[in-house]
């Protein structure tokens, strides 16, 4: 069985060009998208996707470039289409995207709509934690450094699909996730210039050892990214709407 990925986008928060980074994986059949930016209706649009053609939504962490379209996928699920999606959430966050991100659009006291479960079957995803999100298809998330005491994670798909949300650069985390979990790609953010601010920098993940780079691909980038197009090493750069597959044998918790 293959993996395959479609970036809905692959740019920064403030991409004009790219969309925010965020993917449609698809496994035997299953849809799961990876985060839901304020471009991602729109993307999805652009792929022809219609919302309930979603299996589940996962997300990474709470900026707007990873949730700011959650409030129209729940609208259009609720008053167009007339179905309930899936959302999985890591368990820190499961309050916070209601009382601090979902909330003030989505409540509705007159029709009792007071809770995000109102809108979404919630799926809470304990950290580090593999879980069965469907048959044979697992999800296994890491806490990654992105902006200290505000939780953002890292999504591992049976066991080798490695997906890094935001995260400053993570050498214990990839080294890991290369050389003990068998991971056969890595979709990585990738800021283009230094320093450090709240992402991986390309110089940084420069540094790893060729082998790593060539399952490494690259997402979450400005839009002056043609001009580093000659200056990644082994590592490619992800293309927004382009389509991926990497063959993954069957998981189970079991
Ligand atoms: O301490 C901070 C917090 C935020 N920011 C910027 O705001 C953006 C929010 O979305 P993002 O997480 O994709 O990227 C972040 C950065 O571009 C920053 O540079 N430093
Ligand atoms: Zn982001
Ligand atoms: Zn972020």
């Amino acid at each position: 069985m293959s993996l395959t990925v479609q970036m809905l986008g692959t740019g920064w928060a403030f991409s004009k060009k790219y969309n925010n980074t965020n993917a449609l994986v698809q496994y035997k059949g299953y849809n799961l998208l990876l985060d839901c930016g304020f471009t991602a209706p729109a993307a999805l649009h652009e792929l022809n996707i219609k919302p309930y053609q979603i299996d589940g939504v996962f997300i990474t962490h709470l900026h707007a470039d990873h949730i700011g379209g959650l409030e129209e996928y729940a609208f259009q699920m609720m008053y167009t289409y007339k179905k309930k999606p899936v959302l999985f959430i890591p368990t820190t966050l499961r309050q916070a995207i209601w009382d601090y991100s979902l909330r003030g659009g989505l409540e509705n006291p007159g029709e009792n709509i007071t809770s995000l479960e109102d809108y979404f079957d919630v799926h809470e995803i304990p950290v580090g934690v593999r879980t069965e999100i469907a048959s044979g298809f697992t999800l296994e998330t890491f806490l990654t450094k992105h902006i200290p005491d505000k939780p953002s994670y890292a999504v591992l798909l049976n066991d080798h699909f490695f997906y890094s949300g935001d995260t400053c650069f993570d050498l214990k985390l990839l080294n890991t996730l290369f050389y003990q979990r068998n991971c056969t790609a890595i979709f990585h953010d990738c800021q283009l210039f230094n320093p450090e601010t709240v992402h991986a920098t390309l110089d940084d993940l420069l540094t790893l050892p060729l082998e790593m780079q060539k399952i490494i691909y690259l997402m979450h980038y400005g839009d002056n990214m043609e001009n580093f197009t000659d200056k990644i090493g082994q590592m490619t750069f992800a293309k927004k709407h382009q389509l991926y597959s990497f063959p993954l044998e069957e998981k189970s918790i079991y």
